[in-house]
């Protein structure tokens, strides 16, 4: 099922001379990485992360514990879509979406691209009591150490932008932290990878529906590569079900991206799909708490 095109971004993927968005956001964070250091040494932040011993919320353990688990985004505007919301207050959006049933949030701390900022996930967390994803593109260990200080629960892990050697660095330093990782893949081949990453409660599987090159997006993406993720994290030994087999150890699957109505959540329901990351169908609303609130109350629980 396609629910959006943008055709206009289309063209980039196949112009070779053009970097595609994707590329333009990573070399945008080599500079942002950089500069950085050059203020604050990765010696100095890891002091700093020393010395931070705030626990973290569990986010893993808090989309396990939910029926049907939404991660409600924050996000004032995209690539693909300029501007999403128009009066951008993160504290009253994490309210909102906590007492709407959010089991966890998701804030776009990405400047250049999405207009979002490191003070947002700040101001959210200080207003609620979830769970918080950092949303943005990891490249160095010394973002995964800024997540920390700034009180992420939850790193994000883009498998299209990293080589297999960053991958293992990235995730092995988050969950040394005590953060939990969402691992996001959008291709076969990308799950692939995904799957020689260390298993552990922390992670989290995401399947894209939207291509970061593109901006095209298709809850297909989702059923084609659920199966297989399905099949594998079974395999692992979780498939005798005795009563050992607690939920702490069921791997968790989530549907990210271009989850609009109702019908896209009992689709994916009906194919053991019960973990959403939404955003946009949200945040173009006055509302974003009662958006969420009348999604939920679409569907039933027990589905
Ligand atoms: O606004 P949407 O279509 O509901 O999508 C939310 C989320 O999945 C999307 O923002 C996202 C998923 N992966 C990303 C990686 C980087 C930036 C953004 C994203």
């Amino acid at each position: 099922m396609t629910t959006s095109l943008n055709t206009d971004h289309s063209k980039l993927e196949t112009t070779p001379d053009i970097p595609s968005v994707l590329q333009r956001i990573v070399a945008t964070k080599r500079d942002e990485v950089a500069t950085a250091r050059s203020v604050l040494s990765l010696e100095m932040l890891q002091e700093q992360v020393a010395a931070d011993t705030r626990p973290r919320r569990g986010f893993a353990a808090a989309l396990r514990a939910a029926d049907i688990g939404v991660i409600a985004e924050i996000k004032k505007a995209s690539p693909s879509k300029g501007i999403i919301n128009h009066n951008f207050e993160p504290a009253a959006f994490a309210k909102q979406y906590e007492q709407a049933g959010a089991s966890c949030l998701s804030v776009l701390t990405d400047r250049d691209y999405f207009q979002g900022a490191d003070s947002y996930l700040i101001q959210a967390r200080d207003a609620c009591k979830l769970p918080i994803l950092r949303k943005d593109f990891m490249i160095d260990v010394y973002q995964i150490y800024q997540s920390y200080l700034m009180g992420a629960d939850c790193i994000l892990i883009i498998m299209a932008c990293l080589d297999d050697t960053q991958v293992q660095e990235l995730h092995a330093l988050s969950i040394k932290l005590g953060m939990d990782v969402l691992i996001e893949v959008h291709t076969a081949e990308e799950l692939d990878r995904a799957l020689q990453i260390p298993r552990s409660e922390h992670n989290i599987y995401g399947i894209n529906n939207r291509n970061l090159n593109t901006f095209e997006v298709d809850l297909q993406t989702t059923l084609d590569l659920k199966n297989t993720l399905l099949q594998v994290l079974a395999a692992d030994g979780n498939t005798n079900t005795d009563s050992n087999q607690n939920n702490a150890s069921q791997a968790l699957i989530v549907t990210e991206s271009g989850i609009h109505s109702a019908d896209d959540i009992r689709l994916m329901l009906g194919h053991n799909i019960r973990h959403f990351l939404i955003g946009e169908q949200f945040m173009k609303t006055d509302h974003p708490g009662q958006a969420l609130q009348s999604l939920l109350a679409s569907v039933p629980v027990s589905a």
